[in-house]
């Protein structure tokens, strides 16, 4: 099964990303545009970075009450996103209600559901009072989002083998927590996988922010996970 790379643009501003996509234009398919470009930005920066021929995926991680959740899927409807983001913690209703806005406005976008963050591990969970493994919440969550009718989930590549044998072939699995081989740390990931393997284990598409901004070369750093991955 074909992996592809998402490059999660967290940059403080557009000055440092315009070197980064001008270099990829032609190499790279999508850009994720997240909470700190988006709300420095907007909408309008969606454009411009959709205008360079990158696809977006916007990544807003939408959680509030099924009303506003779909609503705010509506308001997003016209702009040139693939992909966007809902949490399934939302519950099925938000999820419902979310995926039938999606489906009425904007056809062709893929709603992602965020499951288990891939910062949290099973002592974060326990915090939050759930005494469950991040495994055991991934699946349960991904099962919640594909009955609602998501078509696409977020999660660390150390669920996918176990979300491809209880879910649909067709549903597009979207990993961060993306680590380098021979990185050292994962920063605030704790989920993480290498590229090869993360493609390996079935990833439909990989996420990868600092490990690519934070090279000399960024552009260089992420041609190297494009070739790892083909
Ligand atoms: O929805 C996401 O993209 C996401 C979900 C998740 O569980 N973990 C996660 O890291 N992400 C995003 O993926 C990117 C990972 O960035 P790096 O850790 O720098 O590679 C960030 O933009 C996160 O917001």
């Amino acid at each position: 099964m074909p992996c592809d790379l998402i490059l999660a643009l967290d940059v403080p501003d557009r000055q440092q990303a315009a070197p980064i996509l001008r270099q990829l234009r032609g190499s790279l398919r999508w850009v994720k545009i997240g909470l700190q470009m988006f709300t420095a930005y907007g909408p309008d920066y969606v454009k411009a970075v959709a205008d360079e021929g990158f696809n977006i995926f916007l990544d807003l991680k939408l959680h509030d009450i099924p009303n506003t959740v779909a609503k705010a899927v509506e308001s997003l409807a016209p702009l040139p996103i693939g992909m966007l983001t809902i949490h399934t913690s939302g519950g099925r209703e938000m999820m419902a209600a979310a995926r039938a806005a999606q489906q009425q406005t904007k056809p062709d976008l893929l709603l992602l559901g965020v499951t288990v963050l891939t910062s949290t591990d099973a002592s974060g969970l326990a915090e939050l009072g759930l005494t469950i493994s991040p495994e055991a919440q991934v699946s349960r969550l991904g099962r919640l989002a594909t009955d609602a009718g998501l078509r696409g989930l977020v999660c660390s590549p150390l669920e996918v083998a176990m979300l491809r044998q209880q879910l649909p072939a067709d549903i597009q699995l979207v990993t961060p927590g993306i680590r380098p081989a021979g990185e050292a740390g994962g920063d605030d990931q704790k989920r993480i996988m290498t590229p090869a393997e993360a493609a390996r284990t079935g990833s439909s598409y990989i996420v990868v922010g600092r490990p690519i901004l934070k090279a000399k070369d960024p552009a260089a750093a992420a041609r190297a996970i494009l070739a790892e991955l083909s």
